[in-house]
């Protein structure tokens, strides 16, 4: 288990050691559009687990969303601290 800033820093050494097999690493190289779909998609399957499925598969379809949202993140530069600064 880890909580959101965990994941981040996790994904940042990622990102800046690029190990051998990292989906991360992939995504980032995919690009800003390819992530972009990624979120969509992941979104939408927020919305279907909630409407339709158990509390625990909406909860890993949203854990799925913030993954997928720190990648973005990663890739356009943004760190969780200017993302704050708007809650
Ligand atoms: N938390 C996640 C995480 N959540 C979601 N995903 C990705 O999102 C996908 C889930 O999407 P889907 O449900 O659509 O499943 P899928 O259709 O089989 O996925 P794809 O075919 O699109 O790859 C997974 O296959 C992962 O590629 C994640 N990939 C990685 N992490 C964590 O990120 C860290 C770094 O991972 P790596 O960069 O792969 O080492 C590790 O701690 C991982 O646990």
């Amino acid at each position: 288990m880890k909580t959101f800033d965990e994941l981040f820093t996790e994904l940042s050494r990622k990102a800046q050691e690029r190990p051998e097999g990292s989906g991360t690493v992939a995504a980032l190289d995919a690009g800003v559009h390819q992530i972009g779909k990624k979120i969509v998609e992941e979104a939408a399957e927020v919305w279907m687990a909630a409407e339709y499925e158990s509390v625990d598969a909406a909860s890993e379809e949203i854990s799925q969303l913030l993954y997928h949202l720190q990648v973005m993140m990663l890739a356009k530069g943004i760190s969780p601290q200017d993302v704050y600064r708007y809650l």
